[in-house]
């Protein structure tokens, strides 16, 4: 598959941290306006390489403390506009034509914004980042309560207050270890008492336990990651698999796996592109979406996802329409919103790549 096909597919990204894919450019500016003085070089190139390698360590909680730079500089409307605005834009040129976009709330307050300040803020943005593209994006938020922190309630009740005005669910994250997704069960009480959506990340440090208390005790649709779902798979040695109660579960009520190969590599969540679970689960039959966390602290885009999964797996468009109807199969839109974007852009967007033959 050509780099221009990639480009030119549609694409679907169910998780994408705000704060982890502002432009390298508009950190430097931000910083420069708010008198931030903690950025480790004021060069955009340098700083990209930077976020990338600090994250490339192979721990979780190191990948998460280059957090404290893109959060500094997004502690006002305007910056939180500007980023918003800006990730709609990149994500559109990169043939994004559907996104969820998260951020937690709590963590844009050092400078006196209140939580609904924040979270207008960003909407603001988005809805200016989508007019600028034409259209071609739809952008919905995602509010995410921190797993060390005991803001999570607070951070679901804002949820539901935002719902249908530009948020469409919950999610919480953070270092996983010592986190378990159980201590946030007030939360996930409000937001099922009121019909609203959420995800949870699991199984990226934690295995399979993780992923079980996630999906049984909190009730989350889907799973950030849920690549340890593998703990309970049994490979055989002819190629065929045994899946243990919960990966069954997993499986057969559909609960997607929002998999993001590149940042699983940088925290040691997986070793290789060509042994990443993604490829196990998918023939399976798990339902498998493709995602970048976060752009710039993992240097990604959906398009460099792509192609590491065309020089993996060798897969063509066909896989790749898959992983994007799978996406928003899964989404937290009404039906007829997914149906709509499903029919009238991506099924077409393929079927002018060529995904027929079944590549
Ligand atoms: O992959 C991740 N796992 C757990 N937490 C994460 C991951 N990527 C980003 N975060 C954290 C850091 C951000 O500040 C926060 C909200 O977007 O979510
Ligand atoms: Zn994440």
């Amino acid at each position: 598959m050509h780099l221009s096909d990639i480009l030119r597919a549609p694409k679907a990204v169910l998780h994408d941290h705000l704060d982890g894919g502002l432009r390298p450019g508009t950190i430097i500016e931000l910083a420069r306006d708010c008198g931030y003085q903690g950025l480790p070089t004021e060069d955009p190139a340098a700083l990209a390489v930077w976020f990338r390698d600090a994250a490339d360590s192979g721990s979780l909680e190191r990948y998460l403390e280059t957090f404290a730079h893109t959060c500094a500089v997004m502690q006002t409307r305007e910056a939180l506009e500007r980023v918003a605005a800006e990730c709609a834009e990149d994500l559109a040129a990169d043939g994004v034509v559907y996104a969820e976009v998260r951020y937690a709330p709590e963590q844009h307050q050092e400078r006196g914004l209140g939580l609904d300040e924040v979270v207008d803020a960003v909407n603001a943005g988005l809805r200016e980042g989508e007019r600028r593209s034409g259209g071609r994006i739809t952008v919905r938020a995602l509010l995410t309560g921190m797993r060390h922190t005991e803001r999570s309630l607070e951070i679901a009740e804002l949820t539901v207050a935002h719902r249908d005005r530009g948020v469409a669910g919950f999610d919480i994250a953070g270092g996983e270890v010592g986190n378990p997704p159980a201590r946030h069960l007030a939360a996930f009480q409000h937001l099922r008492r009121h019909n609203c959506h959420f995800t949870i990340h699991a199984g990226e440090a934690v295995g399979a336990e993780s992923i079980h208390e996630a999906v049984q005790v909190c009730g989350a649709e889907r799973i950030g990651h849920g690549v340890r779902i593998t703990d309970d798979i049994q490979v055989h040695d002819d190629g065929t698999a045994t899946l243990g109660r919960l990966a069954s579960y997993v499986r057969d009520n559909r609960i997607a796996l929002e998999v993001c190969p590149t940042s699983n590599l940088q925290t040691g969540a997986a070793k290789s592109y060509d042994t990443h679970p993604v490829d196990l689960l998918r023939r399976l039959g798990f339902r498998v979406t493709l995602n970048t966390d976060n752009r710039l602290v993992s240097g990604t885009t959906m398009s460099e996802e792509f192609r590491h999964m065309v020089d993996a797996f060798g897969y063509g468009p066909a896989v790749f329409e898959e992983f994007t109807v799978a996406a928003v199969e899964s989404a937290f839109l009404p039906l007829p919103e997914r149906q709509r974007l499903i029919d009238e852009v991506i099924r077409p967007g393929y079927a002018g790549l060529g995904a027929q033959s079944g590549q």
